[in-house]
């Protein structure tokens, strides 16, 4: 009784919560010491920055992956990665993880397996100023002292590596547009676009070249800087309005998993706002420029190369109450600017009138790869009935292609048709067809008043 007294007495109530925590390392102190082993302390504090420490994060990372294994108790939180449940260990809980490194100690390529223990710490403000420790919250790496080269130089680049994939692969993507925030700066949405390139409506090889030149490009980093090029491509798409112009944005952003980034010119009051605007969009991204001949002023500035693009440009953009922004202002972005901010981006205008943009703003270098969204082709129409209806062949498929070939009808409005009206009615997919093939004749009947019409004028 006199011993719990005196404890109480000396306050160290809050020491008896700690001591599973204390005894464990007690416990490693004698393991260190008999068994020879090392150690390294990654503290949640980067005093030398202060700012938090990337190396204490990345370990936090790579750990929620494989704690739940060994440690009776963990912390669960939710972290940037959005909807992702993260674990990790908790206070004096540790866990064991074993790394086999590309080459051995002395360089011999037959490596063995190691073994090192992580053990995690969150000191309250008595057990820090007790133990000298200045840190709140870290990390303890033990591991035999013979490994001391393959941790320092390949397990922990290993972690970091990995801890990066593991980001890459949990985070979510945002949706970033500039015409929503008072600071005139962007503000952001998840982004969760449903669109995919299976369920793109468009010729396969089209769709297949497209998807390819993405590919390349999302590889190239080593290429680019080699050639001494900014790691970016410009697409110009182009087409009628349901053609397909949106949703080819989203299918590019879900294959290649890039944020977006729908820039409104017409929000933006001068081109500092838009150089301001640019440089704070991050990497693996793609800028969007909807309705490029819409946003911008472009008639009678057919200034090809060498553009100097002046105050008369500026006056006639204010009158027309288009956005402010000056052509020369936005190849500036597209040429200079831009490859002052990093690479593994992407560019992408969007116009339903080609002709109308300057040429000076669409050729090649700036943008790369020009892709006609047209109407809807057999091809396209056949992707369409099986993302609506699950059909894949149909007696009116016939009846179908012959239409398309005499009709211009967009993907949008051929979409429309498919949308079955009422929910589990019998027979689904050939109401749908009929539907369509009746509005496709209409088209064509519709088509031959107005040519009698012209003709009778
Ligand atoms: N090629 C396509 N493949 C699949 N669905 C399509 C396609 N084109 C259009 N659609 C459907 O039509 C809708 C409208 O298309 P979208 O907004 O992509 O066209 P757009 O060319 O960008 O039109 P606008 O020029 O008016 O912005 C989409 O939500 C989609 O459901």
């Amino acid at each position: 009784m006199s011993l719990l007294n005196s404890f109480i007495m000396l306050g160290i109530v809050g020491m008896v919560n700690k001591l599973p925590a204390i005894l464990h390392l007690l416990y490693h102190r004698f393991e260190m010491w008999w068994f020879s082993e090392m150690q390294i302390t990654i503290s949640q504090e980067d005093k030398d920055w202060h700012s938090n420490s990337k190396v204490f994060s990345a370990v936090q990372t790579y750990l929620s992956t494989r704690s739940a294994d060994e440690a009776r108790r963990l912390k669960a939180y939710g972290s940037y990665f959005g909807h992702h449940l993260m674990l990790t260990l908790d206070d004096g809980q540790h866990t064991t993880d074993v790394f086999t490194p590309k080459v051995d100690d002395d360089g011999k390529k037959k490596a063995k397996t190691i073994k090192v223990r992580w053990t995690y710490y969150c000191w309250d403000d008595i057990g820090t100023s007790r133990r000298g420790y200045d840190e709140k919250k870290f990390y303890k790496l033990r591991f035999s002292a013979r490994h001391r080269s393959v941790v320092l130089n390949q397990y922990l680049v290993y972690i970091m590596e990995r801890s990066r994939e593991i980001e890459q692969n949990n985070r979510e993507r945002n949706l970033y547009t500039n015409t929503m925030s008072r600071d005139r700066n962007w503000t952001q949405v998840v982004f969760k676009h449903p669109a995919t390139f299976a369920t793109l409506a468009m010729d396969p090889k089209k769709k297949q070249e497209i998807m390819n030149d993405l590919e390349t490009f999302s590889k190239s980093r080593d290429y680019y800087a080699k050639l001494g090029k900014t790691w970016k491509r410009g697409y110009l798409l182009y087409g009628p309005p349901g053609s397909g112009k949106s949703t080819m944005i989203a299918c590019m952003a879900n294959f290649l998993e890039y944020n977006v980034y729908d820039l409104e010119l017409t929000a933006i009051s001068d081109n500092t706002e838009l150089r301001r605007l640019i440089v704070n969009t991050g990497s693996k991204s793609i800028i969007v420029i909807e309705d490029i001949d819409c946003s911008i002023h472009l008639s009678g500035t057919r200034e090809t190369e060498g553009v100097s693009h002046n105050n008369d440009e500026e006056k006639k953009t204010a009158d027309s109450g288009q956005s402010k922004v000056t052509l020369s202002g936005l190849l500036n972005f597209l040429d200079g600017l831009w490859a002052a901010c990093g690479g593994e981006r992407l560019i992408v205008f969007t116009t339903n009138h080609l002709e109308k943009l300057d040429p000076a703003l669409v050729r090649r270098g700036r943008m790369d790869m020009h892709i006609e969204l047209g109407y809807c082709s057999f091809e396209a129409f056949k992707v369409l009935a099986k993302n609506f209806l699950e059909v894949e062949e149909h007696p009116l498929f016939e009846k179908v292609k012959e239409l398309l070939e005499k009709v211009q009808i967009t993907p949008a409005d051929v979409a429309e048709q498919l949308m079955p009206k009422k929910l589990l009615a019998d027979d689904q997919a050939s109401r749908c067809l009929e539907r369509l093939v009746h509005t496709l004749q209409n088209a064509i009947k519709d088509g031959r008043k107005e040519e009698e019409k012209t003709d009778a004028m």
